[in-house]
């Protein structure tokens, strides 16, 4: 399969501080690429050097089999920065007609102004404008291109819960169009949700590349509740079985790996009830992985 974007040994200085040390990476044609890290990891430096905004040593990035920057990358490539609104007296149509008109073969722009629910601000100024009606300007101008390959820095800033919901209903419809797309955001719940696999950046090296399954089974720490007659000291030595704890109507499990506790918790199947299994979510594995310092795979 073909490589969209390609990092070999990519390190990058900026006068007075290295900030990317040593990164390989591949991504797919079609994948939804998650990129996490603390502030300050190199995220958006990253992004920058991919897309050839600032400069790179030869061979150390390879966009669609070229360097970053080239023609046919820039063709290619749609950016949805924080906050690039670049005109301020413009209304929102004209803004996006103006993205579509620097395109080769754009979108319709009356289709992505009604798709992206925009259709009751289309006359207004950007100046006039909410912080996520902002974002979701941006977005339209990302698009209106019909790009290969989306960058999209911290999407949904700003977005309330609707668009927030909109906004992830449309990446989908992206998915399906085998649209390649890299995603930076500190909502990990979204990341999560959405992205085939990701990268946690820290330092400027990647901590973790991979599935977000592979991830939490790695990490695969949880708790399993449930309601019983049975005395708690019948849990206590079940496999992987960290501690018990009883409150007045339910005993809490910790356990190393869920899916091994709920096998031994079978014989007892009958006089459980209400069971539920909690896993850690990727915003708590980060915080142990980028707080405590946690071995890399
Ligand atoms: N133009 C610049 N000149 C010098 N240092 C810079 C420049 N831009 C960023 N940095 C530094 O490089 C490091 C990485 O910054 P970058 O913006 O890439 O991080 P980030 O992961 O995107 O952070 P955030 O999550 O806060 O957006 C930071 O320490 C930052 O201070």
């Amino acid at each position: 399969m073909p490589t969209i974007i390609q990092l070999k040994n990519l390190s990058f200085t900026y006068p007075h501080q290295q900030v990317l040390q040593n990164l390989n990476l591949e991504i797919k044609p079609g994948e939804i690429f998650g990129l996490v890290g603390p502030n300050g990891a190199g995220k958006t430096t990253l992004l920058n050097l991919i897309q050839g905004v600032l400069p790179t040593s030869p061979d150390t990035i390879n966009v669609f089999d070229g360097q970053p920057g080239s023609l046919t990358a820039k063709e290619k490539i749609s950016t949805m920065f924080q906050d690039d609104l670049p005109l301020e007296k413009v209304t929102v149509k004209e803004l996006i007609n103006l993205f579509a008109a620097q395109a080769s073969h754009p979108a319709d722009t009356d289709t992505i102004i009604h798709d992206l629910d925009l259709t009751s601000i289309e006359n207004q100024l950007l100046n006039q404008l909410s912080g996520g009606q902002r974002r979701k300007v941006s977005f339209a101008t990302a698009i209106i291109s019909k790009p290969q390959l989306l960058f999209l820095d911290e999407p949904t800033v700003g977005m309330d819960a609707q668009a927030r919901q909109n906004f992830w209903r449309y990446i989908e419809t992206l998915r399906q169009q085998s649209v390649t797309i890299v995603i930076t955001s500190h909502y990990l719940e979204e990341i999560q949700q959405v992205a085939d696999r990701i990268a946690i950046l820290q330092n400027g090296q990647f901590r973790y590349v991979g599935s977000w399954q592979n991830l939490q089974n790695h990490y695969d720490t949880g708790q399993l509740t449930f309601q019983t007659l049975l005395a708690p000291t019948i849990f206590t030595h079940l496999a992987a079985v960290t501690t018990v704890a009883k409150t007045d109507t339910s005993i809490k499990l910790n356990s190393d790996d869920t899916d091994l506790t709920l096998k031994a918790l079978l014989p007892f199947i009958d006089q459980l009830h209400d069971i539920t299994v909690t896993r850690k979510s990727l915003e708590s594995i980060f915080l142990e992985l980028t707080n405590q310092g946690g071995t890399s795979k």
